[in-house]
This record gives C-alpha cells, structure tokens and sequence, in this order.
C-alpha cells in the first residue's frame, strides 16, 4: 500500500476556455475556474448539460491546453511544458474512465489492460506485464475473466477492465466521465465503491463528472458548474 498522503496534486487558478463557434462568436466553456485537488480524496462535479463539465475535465486531465490561468500539477506549471513532456506527464500519471468503457473491441481483457504499460515511460518486461495484469484483475474482481473479449461481459465488468487498464501505470488522479453513465443503480454503486476503495488503498485523486445526485454525494467533494463558473457545494473534510 502507498503511504497515504492528503496533500495537493492539482491546482488551478482563474482558469478561463473558449471555444470558436460556427458563427465566429467566442463561447466561454469554463469562466474562472478556482480548484485544489489532494490526493487520496474524491471529488464530483455536477451540474447540467452545457454548463462545462467536461471542458473543465479534459482541461485538468491534460488533454486541452488552450485556455488562460494557471494550473500547476504536483508543483509543475503545466503552462512550461512541451506537448510531448505533456503527453508524457498525462501518459504516465492520469487514467482515465468514460461512460462507454472504451475497451478495445478485438483485444482480451488482459490485452486491454496490458496496452498503457506498452505505452509507458518506463519499461516493464513481459513478466513484470503479467504481474501487473493478474494483481490489477484481482484487484477488481475479475481473474477469471482475462481471456474474455469485451462483448462477452456485462457492462459492470466493462468498467471494471476500463478501471484496471486506468490503474495501469499507477496513476496519481483517476478522470472519469459519467463512469456510471450506462449501468443500473446497483452495479453503478457497485463501480462507486471500487473506486472509493482505490482513492483509499492506492491514495490516489479521483475526479468525476456525474448527473447522477447519489453518484456525486458519495464524493468528498462535490462542485456544480453552471454557465461555466464553478462553485464548491459539498466539502466533507
Ligand atoms: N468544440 C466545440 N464547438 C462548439 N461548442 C462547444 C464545443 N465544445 C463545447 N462546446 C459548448 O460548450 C459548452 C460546454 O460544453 P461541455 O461539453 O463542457 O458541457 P457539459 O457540462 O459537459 O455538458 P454535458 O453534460 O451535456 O456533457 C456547451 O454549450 C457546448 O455546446
């Protein structure tokens, strides 16, 4: 287990994006945005559609740079790096997690999971590959599923391989998007506390975007953004 630390990975500071419309007017998706993010905690935000949930995450998960503020990862200023430090910073310390499950149709489940370790900064021999894999499937309940395709499973058990691979590389901050989106009430409970468990054991930031009120209240923390301003509603300390 990772010592436990409460401490900061993200912050952002008066963070402001745009995007062009067709029409040429400028249309702001995120309006001064101010966060601290510490690991080992959960954070949700909610708010409803339009209002920039996921302009804000896809900024904080390094995959939109275009915007002004500040927003400065585990003391890093985001702002001095190259794309490719960027890809790399992104690459080896962020999973991610969406709706859909985004597994990769034609590869096993343990071949899904294996794909950020062929990806990462560091090398990881086959042996070593296989030891992640078998501890990550334990981890999430799935050992006797990792020859299985993805159409084979149900979606609770999708989402359990999209949070193993997500886990790969043991990341600092786990980005979901509506990670409950598509399942039932129970097995979206079920998915919420995998999660919560991993914050804890592994220490590691959790980040998601939700409708769902009941998602969002099992979080630390819960932000609502409307119109693309963000404001703290809920923070369990
Ligand atoms: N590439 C784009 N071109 C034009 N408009 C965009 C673009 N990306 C986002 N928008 C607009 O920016 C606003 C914020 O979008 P965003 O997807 O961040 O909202 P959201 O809160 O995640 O919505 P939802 O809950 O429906 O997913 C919306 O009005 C959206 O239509």
């Amino acid at each position: 287990m990772k010592e436990i630390f409460k401490n900061t990975l993200i912050q952002i500071h008066h963070l402001k994006a745009s995007v062009k419309l067709n029409n040429g007017d400028m249309l702001t998706t995120v309006n001064d945005a101010n966060m601290e993010l510490q690991r080992c905690r959960s954070y949700a935000i909610v708010g409803k559609s339009g209002s920039g949930k996921t302009s804000l995450i896809s900024i904080i998960g390094l995959l939109n740079r275009d915007y002004e503020g500040d927003y400065i990862y585990d003391g890093i200023s985001i702002s001095k790096l190259k794309d490719r430090e960027l890809s790399m910073l992104r690459a080896n310390n962020i999973g991610f997690v969406f709706q859909n499950y985004s597994l990769i149709k034609y590869l096993r489940v343990w071949e899904n999971i294996e794909l950020p370790l062929l990806y990462a900064k560091k090398a990881f021999s086959k042996k070593q590959r296989q030891e992640i894999i078998l501890e990550l499937l334990k981890s999430v309940g799935l050992e006797s599923k990792e020859n299985d395709y993805p159409v084979n499973l149900s979606g609770g058990e999708q989402q359990r391989v999209a949070i193993a691979r997500a886990l790969a590389v043991s990341p600092e901050a786990i980005l979901c998007d509506e990670p409950t989106g598509a399942l039932d009430t129970k097995t979206g409970k079920q998915i919420m506390e995998l999660l919560h468990n991993i914050v804890q054991e592994k220490g590691i930031m959790l980040l998601l975007v939700t409708h769902d009120p009941d998602i969002a209240e099992t979080c630390d923390t819960i932000f609502e953004m409307d119109g693309g301003r963000i404001a703290c509603a809920k923070n369990d300390t």
